[in-house]
């Protein structure tokens, strides 16, 4: 480093001289001659500053202690600090051996290098600076060259005390990170009691930290899963633990409001846009929700020219009511949530991908039930108790039961398990409800008939008849509806095959968990 720092002490002095030179009577014929290696010596002492790192300045200016001596004990080099702990000068170390050292100066106590030098190896001590009685870690550092024999030995001294301040600020950050994370646990905890929710499976309580990671931010997210998987809980989930819960929330369900009205209810419009339309104009759900949240449900159904007037309200962030060229800007976070494979939808020319793109900032993806068995146990228990208590009934469940619950593959997934909890402890009375009573609602063994209610548990007459024709429609219904969307693949079509309007059917979807 120093003999680098020599050399160009030297160029520069070089380069000065011949500056000089060519400033004097220099004979003239020799001048352009100079001139060109002025040049050459210029541009590379330029080049070498550009590169040269210099480390003795570095060195300086660190707060720890540096000694080094060559492999005989011959001190070549101290920094700035570590003649200040000693309160001598350069010229008292450099040049000299550090056995003559340590035996006449005494700085400090338990010294590494001449272990250092005798054993080639790392050392550690502890040590006192004898002057200030101040504590030092002392690391001695041997250091080789290319054929492995002793370059250096290297003494690296750092303040005790500094080490400790060091480690009470770890230990105090470290206590504010662990009282930060249970107050983060019980927030979590207490939003998934209010909202009721179970959260037992690897895989639901990773949907849940998501949320709540980006919950008070406000970027936009698509949650995707199968029908009736708890994409509106998480939704509300994400509004609830948000910074805009004193602003509106507005849920908007795209596959139930015709193609046709959609727009107008999303964007609103402008008076006499078109026949019909209100004096005044209305407004759209997206100028309601201005500082709030929108939840566009079943976003996967939006028809392709919507799609293309959303992107681009949610590139500008501004909306124009139909009919009208007054711009609204909006402040609106935006979630959305469908069951559909959006990645297949864009393959089939259905779903735009620019606008996949957008909306897919943060995905949550909620798996199938019968990938979280570890939910069924509690979301069976929370379900039980809650039909018990609305039907003010008695209704337990056998363990077989909780067995054969736990067996079944949910293809309407939560909703399907709620409903199917409603139905039994509806039908069961305050008996308990066992294997049999669970598969034949399920659909999954031979009807046989249910097991009578005890003649004190018995509803009036009016009840019997009324609650017995409702469910038994209701369980027609469901099954048939089931049946046309696994035809045909989409409530649309399911819809025209069972000759009712796509919104009446969506109605019932959702009366019924479909
Ligand atoms: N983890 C959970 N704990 C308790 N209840 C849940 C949980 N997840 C979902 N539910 C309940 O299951 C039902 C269906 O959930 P949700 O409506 O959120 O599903 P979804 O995925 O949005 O369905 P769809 O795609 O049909 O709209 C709701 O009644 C919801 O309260």
């Amino acid at each position: 480093m120093s003999q680098e720092l020599n050399i160009l002490n030297l160029c520069e002095s070089c380069a000065a001289a011949l500056r000089h030179a060519m400033d004097s009577d220099f004979p003239k014929e020799l001048h352009r001659s100079l001139q060109q290696r002025l040049f050459l010596l210029e541009t590379a002492l330029d080049q070498f500053k550009q590169n040269h790192i210099d480390f003795e300045e570095i060195c300086n200016h660190l707060i720890d202690a540096i000694y080094v001596s060559d492999k005989n004990g011959k001190t070549i080099y101290v920094n700035q600090a570590y003649l200040d702990f000693s309160g001598l000068k350069k010229e008292d170390f450099v040049g000299k051996s550090v056995y003559e050292i340590n035996q006449e100066k005494k700085l400090y106590t338990n010294g590494v290098i001449p272990a250092v030098l005798s054993t080639k190896e790392r050392k550690e001590a502890v040590g006192t600076v004898i002057s200030s009685n101040q504590k030092i870690f002392i690391t001695g550092i041997p250091i080789f060259d290319d054929q492995g024999e002793l370059k250096y030995a290297v003494a690296h001294d750092k303040d005790i005390d500094q080490l400790e301040k060091l480690k009470d600020a770890l230990a105090l950050l470290k206590s504010q990170q662990a009282s930060s994370n249970a107050e983060l646990e019980y927030l979590r905890k207490r939003q998934l009691d209010n909202l009721n929710l179970v959260a037992n499976s690897p895989n639901f309580k990773e949907a849940i930290q998501t949320a709540q990671t980006i919950a008070s931010t406000d970027v936009t997210v698509l949650i995707t899963g199968e029908s009736g998987t708890g994409k509106e809980i998480i939704a509300d989930f994400i509004y609830k633990s948000s910074n805009r819960t004193s602003k509106p929330f507005l849920k908007i369900n795209c596959s139930a409001i015709p193609a046709n009205l959609l727009e107008s209810e999303l964007f609103g419009y402008a008076e006499g846009s078109f026949t019909g339309a209100l004096k005044g104009g209305k407004p759209g759900l997206f100028e309601i929700a201005n500082g709030g949240t929108i939840l566009l449900d079943e976003i996967g159904d939006m028809s392709l020219d919507l799609q293309t007037k959303l992107l681009r309200v949610l590139q500008e962030k501004e909306v124009f009511r139909i009919g009208s060229s007054k711009v609204i800007p909006l402040d609106v976070r935006i979630l959305a949530a469908t069951n559909r494979d959006l990645k297949k939808a864009i393959a089939e020319g259905n779903f735009r991908e620019d606008l996949y793109y957008r909306l897919n900032v943060v995905p949550i993806y909620l798996a199938p039930l019968k990938e979280r068995k570890e939910d069924i146990g509690d979301l069976v228990h929370k379900f039980l108790e809650k039909y018990n208590k609305k039907y003010v009934k008695l209704a337990s469940l056998t363990p077989d039961a909780v067995s054969a619950l736990h067996e079944y593959s949910w293809p309407g997934n939560i909703r399907e398990l709620k409903n199917i909890m409603e139905r039994m402890v509806v039908i069961n009375g305050t008996g308990e409800i066992n294997a049999s009573t669970v598969k034949q609602v399920l659909g999954i063994s031979p009807v046989v008939p249910l097991s009578s209610p005890s003649p004190d548990a018995l509803p009036s007459y009016g009840q019997i008849i009324e609650g017995n024709l409702k469910k038994s429609v209701e369980s027609f219904e469901t099954d048939m509806i089931r049946r046309a969307i696994a035809q045909y693949g989409s409530k649309r079509k399911a819809a025209s095959a069972l000759g009712v309007d796509h919104s009446t059917l969506i109605k019932k979807c959702q009366r019924y968990g479909i």
